[in-house]
This record gives structure tokens, C-alpha cells and sequence, in this order.
């Protein structure tokens, strides 16, 4: 059985080993992520998740890792910014309140899916102009939902968080490694 980790998410990658597992080969899926007309971001993120796990070619006795974060602003999709406008516009709407970041997972092994879905609720502090001007002239906020990231620059501006860190750095390792199990990978006896 082998491990396909369905990312282009360097995060992905190293939130994996951080709990000790190296996939055997990593597949980018490429999906349409376009929101559906009037689509909540919960159930939104939990779509992306089984489509890219359905999109990553596998051999039946494979196991595929996706996932899709999403940060979620009332009914409003946040997803990765098109550039730095989009992503000042981002950060200008979150700065100042509370919002949701939900990272859906996603495990195939042939037709059989297994998902979970973490969601946790982030405060961004007010962003000054030097703040959000340093922050876009840094590029961190690029390909990153709600165009930030919490392991970054960003978590000086992210006094309060509910929910799971790993979860909203793009995998959330408790749901993660819970899967993993149900779909029968040697997690702890492995070593
Ligand atoms: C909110 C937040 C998001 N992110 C990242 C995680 C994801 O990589 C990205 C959301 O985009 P995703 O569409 O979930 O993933 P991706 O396009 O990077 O990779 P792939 O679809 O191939 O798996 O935002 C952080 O790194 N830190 C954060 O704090």
C-alpha cells in the first residue's frame, strides 16, 4: 500500500513528516476550484477535498491525501488571492474581527472515500499601513487562503485562535492521522 500525498502544499508536506510520515510519491491534482453559485464555504472546502482526491491517479490498493482550506468570512469564500490587490482587499476585510479557516480532508483507497473536516475561528488584529504594506511586499500572502499564513510573518498579526493550528496551516494532523487509521496505514508501527 502506498501513500500518495495529493498536494502542491509544501505545508502539506511538512506537517506530514512532523508526525513521521514521508508519502511515497506526491501527485498535484489540477481541479476547477470555482465556487458554485450561492456555495457555503464548509461544504465548499469539503467538495474541493473529494474532487481532488478523485482527480489524483492511484492504483486501487493506494491511499490518496487531499485536502483544501478555505478561510471563510460569514457565507464569504476567502480562497487564495489572484495578486496583491486581491490580497490587501483580503487582509482589509479579515483585520479587526473573527473568521473562520476550515481545512477539509479527503482519503481515497479506490472508490472508498474517508473525509473529516476541521474548522477553527482565527482573530486578525487591525492591520496599520506599514503592517499590511510589509506583509504584501513579503509575497508570503501569495497561494495562501485568505492570503495569509499563520506560520509566517502573519502570526504577529493573530493574537486569539479556537480550533487547530495545524489545521489552519493547511492539515490538520488529529483528522488527518484519524483517517489514515480507519483506512488501515501502519501509523504508530511503522517505526
Ligand atoms: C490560512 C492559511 C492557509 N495556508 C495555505 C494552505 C494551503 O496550501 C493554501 C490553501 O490552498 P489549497 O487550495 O487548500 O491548497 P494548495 O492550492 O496550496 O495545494 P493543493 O490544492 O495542491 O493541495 O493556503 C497556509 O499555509 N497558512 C494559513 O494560515
Amino acid at each position: 500500500m502506498r501513500l500518495i500525498l495529493g498536494s502542491a502544499s509544501p505545508r502539506r508536506k511538512e506537517l506530514l513528516a512532523q508526525i513521521g510520515i514521508t508519502p511515497d510519491a506526491i501527485l498535484p491534482p489540477d481541479i476547477d476550484e470555482d465556487p458554485r453559485k450561492g456555495e457555503l464555504p464548509r461544504p465548499y472546502a469539503a467538495r474541493l477535498a473529494r474532487e481532488k482526491a478523485l482527480a489524483v491517479p492511484a492504483d486501487p490498493e493506494d491511499l490518496v491525501l487531499c485536502a483544501d482550506t478555505t478561510v471563510a468570512l460569514g457565507r464569504r469564500i476567502l480562497g487564495k488571492p489572484a495578486d496583491a490587490g486581491e490580497a490587501a482587499a483580503f487582509l482589509t476585510l479579515l483585520g479587526g474581527r473573527r473568521h473562520e479557516v476550515i481545512t477539509a480532508v479527503a482519503l481515497r483507497r479506490g472508490d472508498r472515500i474517508w473525509a473529516r473536516e476541521s474548522v477553527s475561528v482565527v482573530k486578525m488584529k487591525r492591520l496599520s499601513d506599514d503592517e499590511l504594506n510589509a506583509y504584501l511586499q513579503s509575497g508570503e500572502w501569495q497561494g495562501k487562503a485568505g492570503a495569509y499564513g499563520i506560520q509566517g510573518l502573519a502570526g504577529a498579526f493573530l493574537p486569539w485562535i479556537q480550533g487547530s493550528y495545524s489545521g489552519i496551516m493547511g492539515l490538520p494532523l488529529a483528522e488527518t492521522s484519524t483517517l489514515l487509521q480507519a483506512a488501515g496505514w501502519p501509523l504508530w508501527r511503522s517505526a
